[in-house]
């Protein structure tokens, strides 16, 4: 059963390229997350991401106290598809009217595909759209954020399993050397970390030889003998055939998705592997955004809301192992109790703040 509250499919009129918008609930606020842009076999997988990454929004927000509610838009390439300046221009701007129709229930943002630059051409037409560049009144980038949230939850993983946050000769292995995993796998090799890092482009090699990282094949690297795994590709990766596989301590990384079915989370934790949900650890550019857009934090108070993720993994880790629970059943039960809690007694307010819409959120 489709359990969203909205989806918009639409053939781009400049770019003849499908556009898909899914707003899965506003229950917490006006729906925001990223534009995706990344090429699919068949434009249905795109809408199947979509349907997947905007629930994940949902359970972002909710777990890291954001008054926003969840969505995301993919816009499905066929693969082969290269977008030169003026059809990439062609595809903002048709997502831009997409979300300009929906009047302010959902407002976008980057992820996988496309950045601050992107933001900047989709505010032409519409203001439902956050991390502009500054010079443009955005926030900027979310990547170097959603690269700090994670270091802070891998410092709460760290001390769950050695009884220190400190990540300085700690193994670990980053997938993806993009706009989160490049700042992640920076950050992390500055505190002293073991890197093992894997991007598809083979011209990322550069940068792991700049860290001292070593470098393994995309295919290798998630059986990587190390303390913690951290995926910051795309999702889908932790399947029930790989996690008997899996020879770390843990994973937990930014990227959206990462089990190819709810049930992997059980099945690592029977394995005896601390799984943090990405949700959870990747929430940091959205924190940071939502904090300075709509609440107009300065740049010192961004940022502890963002090394805030330690303390959310780490009482999540606490409560799941004193309720013999998974950390995933234990964040979900979280998101689920402040969903309700809005749903029933800030009813009233939810509605009003999406009828609203993006950008007129209160101060908190
Ligand atoms: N940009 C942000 O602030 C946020 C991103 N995320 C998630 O983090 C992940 C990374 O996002 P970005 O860095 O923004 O995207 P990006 O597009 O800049 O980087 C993704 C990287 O992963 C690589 N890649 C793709 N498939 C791969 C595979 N099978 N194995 C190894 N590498 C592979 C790509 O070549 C690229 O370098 C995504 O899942 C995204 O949804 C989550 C929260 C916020
Ligand atoms: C960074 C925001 C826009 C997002 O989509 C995410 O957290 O996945």
């Amino acid at each position: 059963m489709l359990d969203h509250e909205e989806v918009v499919i639409r053939v781009g009129r400049r770019s003849g390229l499908p556009v898909i918008l899914a707003v899965h609930s506003t229950v917490l606020g006006p729906a925001a997350g990223g534009l995706r842009i990344w090429h699919y076999p068949d434009w249905r997988d795109g809408l199947t991401d979509a349907l997947r990454l905007s629930a994940g929004m949902t359970l972002k927000m909710a777990v890291a106290g954001l008054p926003s509610g969840g969505g995301k838009t993919v816009v499905a390439l066929p693969e082969g598809t290269r977008l030169g300046p003026d059809r990439r221009r062609a595809v903002l701007q048709d997502v831009a009217d997409v979300i300009a129709s929906l009047d302010g229930t959902y407002a976008t943002g980057p992820d996988v595909g496309t950045g601050p630059a992107d933001m900047a051409v989709i505010g032409e037409t519409t203001p439902h759209v956050f991390c502009r560049p500054e010079e443009s009144g955005g926030s900027g980038d979310s990547s170097p954020h959603t690269a700090l949230g994670t270091i802070a939850a891998l410092r709460a993983v760290s001390r769950h399993l050695h009884g220190t946050p400190a990540l300085d000769g700690r193994r670990l292995a980053v997938i993806g050397l993009g706009r989160v995993g490049e700042h992640l796998a920076r950050l992390l090799a500055a505190e002293g970390a073991e890197l093992t890092v894997t991007d598809i482009e083979p011209g990322r090699r550069a940068t792991a030889e700049a860290l001292g990282a070593v470098w393994r094949g995309p295919e290798e690297i998630l059986t990587e003998d190390v303390d913690v795994v951290v995926p910051a590709a795309l999702g889908s990766l932790l399947t029930r055939e790989v996690v008997p596989r899996l020879r770390c301590k843990a994973v937990a990384g930014p990227a959206n998705n990462q089990l190819a079915t709810p049930d992997v989370a059980d099945l690592m934790h029977r394995h005896g592997i601390v799984w943090v949900p990405d949700y959870v650890a990747g929430a940091g550019g959205v924190v940071n955004a939502i904090s300075t857009e709509l609440h107009h934090a300065g740049p010192g108070e961004a940022r502890a809301r963002v090394l805030a993720i330690a303390q959310t993994v780490g009482e999540l880790l606490d409560a799941a192992a004193r309720e013999g629970l998974t950390p995933a059943r234990a964040a979900a039960e979280t998101a689920r109790r402040r969903l309700r809690a809005a749903a029933s007694g800030a009813c009233g307010e939810s509605a009003s703040l999406a009828s609203r819409g993006w950008g007129h959120l209160p101060r908190p």
